[in-house]
């Protein structure tokens, strides 16, 4: 799991870091990579294939390596066709037993409990614990589980799910999850009868499982609304698939931030514009040109945005993904904005560091108030998460001199050749 950084990682990190000398604006194009929390999904869903799966668009980051570590050491087997696609085969006898040393790396490998349940008839992992974003329980999941008829033991840090035959029920969840949706769903696929998840995630990844899911032999149907049902089927058919992932939209909103708080113009290429609606509409109350064509957005910034309001809310509301990176953006606004986090319980740890680049930032609770400067200063910064770290390389891009990034190995997480592409817009940056 994520956790604060100790002296040794810090004293690690000071090898690798990013140095950026703010201010320049970026300008051209840049094209977006394949999403990872979609691709990850469809990694394990792979292991209900009957035949050999080809994923296309994969970004070669830490998590999908993370990712092939945990398939492997369940017995898949994985390899590289290319620079960009993925070629799985999951053979007969998989493990039931996820290995540790990936699982404690990333949390999304709480994702092969749905799968594995489904394909083993159980599955035994390490207890995922809270996050430096928030506590992220996974009771949703092993509810949707006992609700299918499935056995759930939690001891000595690990939880172990087993059921003989699963059968389709109606499940409401509490709150519509992502990873219990996906979980649910890949367990209900070969389930005797009908499920129905209400209150489902609607995220676009989602859909991307349906359908790689359907290419499969399963019968799903609803993914994006609300209410999901999955027909259970016997059994899946011999197909060999050829599947290509869609492109990250938090990736894509990123470059959208990045390009107006340095005041650019650029076009991010290969995205689904649906998927970045709320962004653009947030941008365009500041003050941003945002022009949405079909496969690609094109942002126009003066460099000066006016202060808004922003509500984290899951999808189709403002995506949690992007929150700090927008937080960085409003720190540079005029007035004040208050942003409200809905679907983490602490993601501002990233805040002292932008405070330390000069924004005006209180937390309270739920909310960051950020009171808007007119400039921000360069300064030596740590990344506690994933986004927090391209929060603080957009801050660094429109910062006053030399910004200093320790903890790449979240950025590394989610983001392929993030430097070189910013590199190629024209941004001051290098790894050292
Ligand atoms: C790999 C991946 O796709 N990660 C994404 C996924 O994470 P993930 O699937 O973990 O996110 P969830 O939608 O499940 O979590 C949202 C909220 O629900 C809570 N919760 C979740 C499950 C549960 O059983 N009980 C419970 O209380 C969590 O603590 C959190 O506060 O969706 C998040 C929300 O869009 C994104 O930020 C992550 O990037
Ligand atoms: C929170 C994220 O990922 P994960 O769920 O894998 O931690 C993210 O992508 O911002």
């Amino acid at each position: 799991m994520m956790k604060a950084r100790s002296l040794v990682q810090a004293e690690a990190n000071t090898v690798d870091h990013l140095e950026i000398i703010g201010g320049r604006k970026l300008e051209g194009h840049v094209k977006t990579s394949g999403a990872k929390n979609a691709v990850l999904k469809l990694m394990v869903a792979s292991l209900l294939a009957n035949n050999h799966c080809l994923i296309r668009n994969v970004p070669r980051i830490s998590d999908v390596e993370t990712m092939i570590g945990v398939l492997k050491g369940l017995g898949a087997e994985v390899a590289w066709e290319d620079e960009d696609s993925l070629l799985i085969t999951p053979t007969h006898g998989l493990s039931y037993a996820a290995p540790d040393e990936f699982v404690r790396e990333m949390r999304a490998s709480v994702q092969v409990m749905g799968p594995l349940l489904t394909r083993v008839g159980r599955v035994k992992l390490f207890q995922p614990g809270g996050c430096v974003i928030g506590q992220r329980p996974i009771d949703l999941h092993l509810k949707g589980f006992q609700a299918l008829g499935a056995e759930v033991i939690e001891e000595h840090g690990y939880v172990f799910v087993q059921a003989k035959k699963l059968k389709g029920t109606e499940i409401h969840l509490d709150f519509p999850s992502v990873g219990a949706t996906e979980n649910i769903m890949a367990a209900a696929i070969l389930a005797e009868g009908t499920t129905v998840i209400r209150n489902a995630a609607k995220e676009p990844e989602i859909i991307e499982e349906q359908n790689f899911y359907n290419r499969l032999g399963a019968r799903i149907r609803g993914a994006g609304t609300d209410t999901i049902r999955i027909e259970g089927v016997a059994r899946l058919n011999d197909r060999f698939i050829d599947y290509m992932v869609i492109p990250d939209r938090i990736e894509a909103g990123t470059f959208m931030i990045a390009a107006a708080i340095t005041g650019g113009e650029v076009t991010i290429e290969e995205i689904i514009p649906e998927h970045v609606e709320a962004l653009a509409s947030k941008l365009r109350e500041t003050g941003v040109d945002v022009e949405i064509r079909e496969e690609e957005i094109r942002i126009s910034s003066q460099g000066k945005f006016r202060a808004v309001d922003v509500t984290v809310l899951p999808h189709p509301g403002f995506p949690t993904d992007l929150q700090p990176q927008m937080t960085a953006l409003l720190s540079m606004a005029e007035g004040t904005s208050v942003i409200t986090e809905n679907v983490f319980n602490s993601r501002f740890r990233y805040v002292d560091e932008l405070i330390r680049m000069g924004a005006l930032i209180r937390v309270e609770s739920r909310s960051a108030i950020v009171k808007g400067v007119p400039k921000l200063s360069g300064a030596s910064v740590y990344a506690p998460d994933l986004r927090a770290g391209a929060a603080l390389v957009v801050a660094g891009l429109a910062a006053e001199g030399r910004t200093v990034l320790e903890g790449l190995q979240y950025l590394d997480r989610g983001y392929e050749k993030m430097e070189e592409k910013l590199l190629n817009l024209g941004a001051e940056i290098k790894r050292i």
